[in-house]
């Protein structure tokens, strides 16, 4: 039986995926668990759904020891310890572009906001006052956004500021093709200087930890503002608090948060709360009716495969093997430790036990190699016992 696991309210387009290929072992959860309940609610499963909010770590993976794969329905899957899944056998999957233009328009319409100064006076009116005046408050057309990260997110939310009359620079690590008339800027520093906003659309993790901190802050331009909907890490709040209530940035939109409550009861912990013109949102970048169907549609899709066929393209954290139909009387899945004659070894167990290899693709990734072989004769129980019993073997299931 294939127990299916989803958590943080998934779009019930995944359940129907499952359904529909006749899969009703479903159990979902509306919120993310803490740790002990999760440990417990993984128990059992073999595909389990996440959102941003549920940490799968190294001790939480161990203990999932009948999990075949993990669905990331999102963007972002710094939230899984993706090394120690692969050394179990587990693929990772994610909807990369899903919910990519739901971020990229909230980031362009608050960056208007911003520059307008709305969240300061929809605030104000809101309290009964009237103030009607233009200080601080200027047009997005001329002005230059900087975008740090210029992957599907960052190239997409300077395509929507262009056509808004901004002047678009951007900065990244590795050489990126401009879109329209963007320009590529290889120094930090130098993008912060000339950005009237900046917008971050990084990945997280240690890499990008803290790349607003109270030094790269400074070096924004006076009356600037900041734009984080890409993980919270990237941002030092502090900092950015300090900037604020200095007058040295005028606005900012925060999305994602250091630690981000884990229910809808749970109040934000942070130092930006109250503070004049901030845009605080709940980490709904890429939450839209139009993506979150679509990212449950999407993923459920990729986890089907996956056991229907063993497919591993798309997998984040895995060798990649493609779809294929099933060649012979049955496939078997093998994952490896990534060793000489592994595949040698594989193949005799096979032979052995009276199996006619008909197909047969390998792929390794550091550690670990995959095998999906297609065989004609007669693969029970026994056969796979005594394949996963083999010190080679991290992993080994029959299609
Ligand atoms: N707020 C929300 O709801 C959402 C947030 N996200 C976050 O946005 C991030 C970006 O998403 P995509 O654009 O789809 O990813 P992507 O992988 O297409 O682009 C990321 C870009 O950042 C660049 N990069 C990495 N380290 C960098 C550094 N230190 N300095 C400059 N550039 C660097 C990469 O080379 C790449 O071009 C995701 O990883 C996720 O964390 C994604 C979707 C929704
Ligand atoms: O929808 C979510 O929970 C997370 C969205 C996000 O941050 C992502 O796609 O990486």
């Amino acid at each position: 039986m294939t127990r299916i696991v989803l958590f943080e309210n998934i779009h019930p387009s995944a359940k129907e995926v499952f359904v529909a290929a006749g899969f009703n072992d479903i159990v979902t959860h509306a919120s993310s668990l803490p740790p002990q309940a999760l440990a417990e609610a993984l128990r059992g499963a073999s595909l389990v759904g996440i959102r941003s909010r549920t940490h799968l770590d190294a001790a939480l993976l161990s203990e999932a020891v009948d999990l075949r794969a993990i669905g990331c329905f999102c963007i972002g899957t710094n939230q899984v310890d993706l090394d120690t899944a692969m050394l179990h056998g587990v693929p990772v999957f994610n909807a990369p572009f899903s919910n990519t233009r739901s971020v990229a328009e909230m980031v362009l319409g608050e960056a208007i906001l911003l520059l307008r100064r709305i969240p300061e006076k929809n605030d104000r009116v809101h309290h009964g006052h009237w103030d009607k005046t233009a200080d601080g408050a200027f047009e997005a057309r001329g002005k230059t956004l900087g975008i740090i990260g210029y992957g599907n997110i960052g190239s997409q939310v300077g395509t929507l500021a262009e056509a808004a009359g901004m002047r678009v620079i951007f900065h990244d690590v590795e050489a990126k093709l401009p879109l329209g008339n963007a320009r590529p800027s290889t120094a930090l520093l130098k993008l912060l200087a000339q950005s009237d906003v900046v917008t971050l659309h990084v990945p997280g993790g240690k890499a990008t930890r803290n790349i607003m901190d109270a030094t790269t802050i400074a070096a924004m331009k006076r009356g600037s503002i900041l734009i984080n909907a890409s993980r919270g890490t990237v941002v030092d709040i502090d900092a950015l608090h300090d900037a604020l209530e200095s007058g040295h940035l005028s606005g900012a939109a925060i999305d994602v948060f250091p630690t981000e409550p884990k229910g809808v009861d749970e109040p934000l912990n942070s130092p930006l709360i109250g503070m004049r013109n901030v845009i605080l949102t709940p980490h709904i970048g890429g939450s839209t009716q139009e993506s979150q169907e679509n990212i449950g549609r999407e993923v459920a899709e990729k986890l089907l495969r996956f056991v229907l066929s063993g497919t591993t393209k798309g997998a984040v954290n895995f060798p990649e093997i493609p779809y294929q139909e099933v060649a012979g009387t049955a496939r078997i899945l093998h994952v490896h430790r990534n060793l000489p004659g592994a595949m040698g070894t594989l193949s005799n167990m096979m032979a052995e036990h009276g199996l006619n290899i008909v197909s047969q693709q390998l792929q390794t990734r550091g550690a670990i190699g995959y095998v999906i072989s297609d065989v004609e004769g007669n693969v029970d129980d026994t056969v796979i016992s005594v394949l996963r019993s083999h010190p080679i073997t991290v992993r080994c299931d029959l299609v």
